[in-house]
């Protein structure tokens, strides 16, 4: 396709327009009565499962998604991407994201240099940094060791980070990792949001990490002068060198600021602000406060993602089918909005993150070339853990205006409970049974059993939402390092509106 074409002009699209016709025809209740069609609408990889049975949707319909993904030229662009291409056409860079989690020996290049070593340099930097000052080899102005440590970053140098925390604070390996120490967040330029950060913390034992790629942006740049005033009105201004470290691309503004450049760890403009939670902007926070192995575990699961998502037919690639169905829910069905429900409160801060990954990315209102287009693109992402949603929004979900439904389940709780007597959220026993069924139809019947013995978990919304309105589950296996980095990953690999 000539890039001065849109997507919307492509026989592709018009026939799948013309499709929605018949689409309006259907009712969920129906399509779901067809074995054939629910176990082909599931898929696997890796432990997690895919359940799309619930999207509006019949085998034709995704043959034509399939279609236009071929005249969007969505393979190429794909591996455009994975060659370093300059596919981020308006800052004239390569995207490659994917660089940061690639193991040592892969080869990736970006202005004909491979620029896996670049990454491995800066991750083993960080290693080596975050174990002294783990170990206590690294000491502050006064002699004591360093166990708390203030993140200050807004937006995507602050959400990823953010995210990945919050879920692993609670998973059992990082937790017992992190003993006896604390990771804080300051992102609002908010005096409020100040004060929380250093709540209770002593200047002598914390770490300041200044996150921001341009080491420009206004909020982040006065949140460090106020915690560097903090520091040096408690232990004098040569404490700074000590209690202050920088991640940033600009090094040259990290040294004016005052901030020892061997202290600061660089990543590079091919890494996209929102996609920046494997490079040193969450890399090195998480490593101070879970260590670097931990850290390495989120970046293998992140990896395997990678993978995936370039090596597997469209057929059976999860970001490629998510990234499909937001195209078809949007663009044809004219739904604006998606939930994201996980069911686990590990996951709370999933939906400020996927907020800004695809509403940052997506949404916009001209091509790639600046053409207008005549089409909505990008959803408006919001959502909270269930059960909590479910006694706040999921009243309009159900009986007002149609949003898709992304629900995230998970099989092991990272804290499972057990009552004699009751059936507890999370039982591995009865997930296992569930996670058995050979096929959609008999997994909703499973979920709709258990529903029916009371499991107050995620199973509930299968029961809940068998009317008309679409909605799809994703389930892992359980919340762990690994894990949290394939989650995170494939959100930003399902964040394909801009291939269109
Ligand atoms: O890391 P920086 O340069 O401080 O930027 C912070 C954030 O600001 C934005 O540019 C948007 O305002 C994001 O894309 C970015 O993640």
């Amino acid at each position: 396709m000539a890039s001065s074409t849109l997507i919307c002009d492509t026989p592709q699209w018009k026939d799948l327009k013309a499709h929605v016709e018949d689409i309006k025809k259907t009712h969920l209740r129906d399509l779901m009565s067809d074995s054939d069609r629910c176990k082909s609408f599931i898929t696997e990889f890796d432990g997690i499962i895919l359940d799309y049975s619930r999207q509006r949707v019949i085998p034709p319909t995704l043959d034509k998604l399939f279609q236009l993904a071929e005249a969007a030229r969505l393979k190429e662009k794909i591996d455009s991407m994975y060659n370093g291409e300059k596919i981020n056409s308006t800052e004239n860079r390569s995207v490659l994201h994917v660089a940061l989690r690639a193991a040592r020996d892969k080869v990736i290049q970006s202005d004909g240099k491979n620029v896996v070593p670049d990454v491995w340099h800066v991750l083993d930097q960080i290693k080596e940094f975050s174990e002294r000052i783990r170990s206590g080899s690294w000491v502050g102005a006064t002699g004591k060791a360093l166990k708390d440590v203030v993140a200050v970053g807004i937006g995507g140098s602050f959400l990823g980070p953010l995210f990945v925390h919050t879920a692993l604070q609670t998973d059992p390996e990082a937790a017992e990792c992190a003993k006896g120490r604390q990771l804080r967040f300051l992102a609002n330029v908010d005096p409020i949001d100040v004060a929380r950060s250093i709540a209770g913390l002593n200047p002598e034992t914390t770490l300041v990490v200044v996150v921001s790629k341009t080491f420009t942006t206004a909020e982040t740049m006065l949140n460090a002068r106020t915690l560097r005033e903090w520091i040096s009105g408690a232990l004098g201004h040569q404490a700074v060198a000590k209690h202050m470290v920088a991640v940033s691309t600009n090094l040259t503004l990290v040294e004016k600021f005052g901030i020892d450049p061997a202290n600061a760890f660089a990543f590079w403009d091919w890494v996209g602000g929102r996609y920046s939670v494997c490079s040193a902007v969450g890399v090195l926070p998480l490593s101070l406060q879970y260590g670097f192995p931990i850290v390495q575990k989120f970046l293998n699961g992140a990896e395997s993602i990678d993978d995936h998502f370039h090596s597997t037919p469209f057929e059976k690639n999860i970001p490629v089918l998510l990234g499909l169905l937001s195209v078809w829910n949007v663009s044809f069905l004219g739904y604006p909005a998606r939930a994201i429900l996980p069911y686990s409160q590990a996951l709370e801060k999933f939906a400020p993150h996927i907020q800004q990954v695809s509403m940052e990315s997506n949404g916009k209102g001209v091509s790639i070339d600046g053409i207008p287009l005549t089409f909505e693109t990008g959803e408006i992402d919001f959502g909270e853990p269930g059960t909590n949603g479910q006694h706040s929004f999921y009243q309009l979900i159900h009986q007002g205006r149609i949003i898709p439904c992304d629900f995230i389940g998970v099989m092991r709780s990272q804290q499972p409970i057990y009552l004699k007597g009751e059936v507890v959220s999370n039982h591995d026993e009865l997930m296992s049974n569930f996670f058995a069924q050979p096929d959609a139809l008999a997994y909703g019947k499973a979920a709709e059993q258990l529903f029916n013995e009371k499991v107050p978990n995620h199973l509930i919304p299968h029961k809940t939402f068998l009317g008309n309105r679409p909605s799809l589950s994703l389930l892992l296996p359980t919340l762990n390092a690994y894990n949290i980095g394939q989650v995170c990953a494939n959100i930003y690999q399902k964040n394909i509106y801009k291939y269109f």
